[in-house]
């Protein structure tokens, strides 16, 4: 008879969740963040906010975002007036455009069709840490079934959050001046096939933080009006705060103190959060630069935005020549943070180039 012991071993795999593969799709209408200022209060019929306009223009200089792509164009938001007031019903509105857009973006990342025998598991309202949430569910899938292959699929739609400027809400306000659209396709697999699969990093570890007496911080609430939602000024003081935490946890096992000896791939919620952290953890300016480099030619694309980094390090650490994927560097963080306030903290370990 064969023991229960051997049956349960059969079933695991042996190594570590590896990423396998990475692919990117956005939008093709893209904004420039210099004049978008100017073109959000016309197309939202708001010109006359001349002071609010002059505000939103400050908040967007502030951003280092140069370019976002963006599903909804000018003549879309035409045709759909609600959407550009501050609060009007629009939910089957934006959600009808969601339907459309996020599995289309979604499949272009992907590139290929899936099979129906494939098991999904479809997750919405997850908010911005979503990346490594993602990531944790994945290394526990292919860790645990011997064989398989996770397709992740980030995809992200602002056609939810898009309204018209208010007086009186300026977390809406600084949110239009950073969300934006984007997908990434991911493949996770332990114990590669030799000479088929190439892996680009090893999931190390993964662990989820809710950060104490942070409640209201960052959240969301869906409204007949679309997805409404609050970003409190001390998000990035409470991430920044609650960052070095999240780092011994997750490093100190390995022996690993000095943060600047690993590559980061931090979720880029905001510039000040990025300052923030790099300040708390005396990081050098080179250690952010993929993730600020993202944050300036797209945005914030919520759980995606991860993806586009972690893209993005191992084609430049390729290029340059460096002798693995992570920058040259063995071991690395990848962080998601966003509602609750969470904290996701993924341990990377680069491969050889
Ligand atoms: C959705 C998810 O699940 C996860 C997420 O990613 S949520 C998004 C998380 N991101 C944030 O919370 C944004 C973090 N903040 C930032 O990056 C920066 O504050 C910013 C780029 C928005 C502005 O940069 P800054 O250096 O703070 O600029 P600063 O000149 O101080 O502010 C510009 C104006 O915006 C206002 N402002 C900035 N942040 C604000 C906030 N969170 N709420 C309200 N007003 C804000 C300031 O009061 C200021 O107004 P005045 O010009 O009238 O004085």
């Amino acid at each position: 008879m064969v023991a229960v012991s051997e049956i349960r071993k059969a079933q695991r795999a042996e190594g570590p969740a590896t990423v396998l593969a990475i692919g990117t799709a956005n939008p093709s209408n893209c904004v420039d963040q210099s004049t978008y200022a100017n073109y959000y209060f016309r197309v939202t019929n708001s010109e006359h906010m001349t002071d609010l306009k002059k505000k939103f223009q400050r908040i967007c200089e502030r951003t280092q975002i140069k370019n976002r792509h963006m599903y909804l164009t000018e003549e879309i938001l035409k045709e759909n007036p609600n959407m550009c007031a501050y609060k009007a019903p629009s939910l089957d509105a934006r959600e009808d455009m969601m339907i459309r857009e996020v599995p289309r973006v979604g499949k272009e990342a992907a590139t290929k069709g899936l099979d129906p025998s494939v098991k999904r598991y479809m997750m919405y309202h997850q908010g911005c840490f979503a990346g490594g949430t993602v990531l944790r569910l994945a290394k526990d899938l292919a860790e645990n079934n011997k064989d398989a292959r996770v397709l992740i699929v980030c995809s992200e739609n602002t056609s939810v959050t898009f309204r018209g400027p208010s007086e009186t809400d300026m977390d809406s306000l600084v949110g239009q001046a950073l969300f934006a659209d984007g997908a990434a396709a991911i493949i996770i697999g332990s114990d590669p096939v030799p000479k088929v699969e190439n892996p680009l990093f090893e999931i190390v570890s993964t662990d989820q933080q809710l950060v104490p007496n942070s409640h209201g911080a960052i959240g969301g609430l869906l409204r007949e009006v679309g997805l409404t939602f609050y970003l409190n000024k001390s998000v990035p003081d409470i991430i920044s705060q609650n960052i070095n935490d999240a780092l011994s946890k997750a490093f100190d096992p390995l022996g690993i103190s000095d943060y600047n000896s690993i590559f980061w791939i931090a979720h880029p919620g905001g510039r000040a959060i990025l300052d923030q952290v790099e300040e708390k953890v005396n990081l050098k300016p080179e250690k952010m630069k993929a993730t600020r480099d993202v944050l300036s030619n797209y945005g914030n694309m919520s759980s995606a935005c991860v993806f586009f980094i972690m893209d993005l390090m191992r084609k430049k650490s390729l290029e340059a020549g460096l002798k693995t994927t992570g920058e040259g560097l063995d071991w690395g963080v990848l962080f998601g943070f966003g509602p609750g306030l969470t904290i996701e903290t993924v341990v990377l370990r680069s491969m050889s180039i």
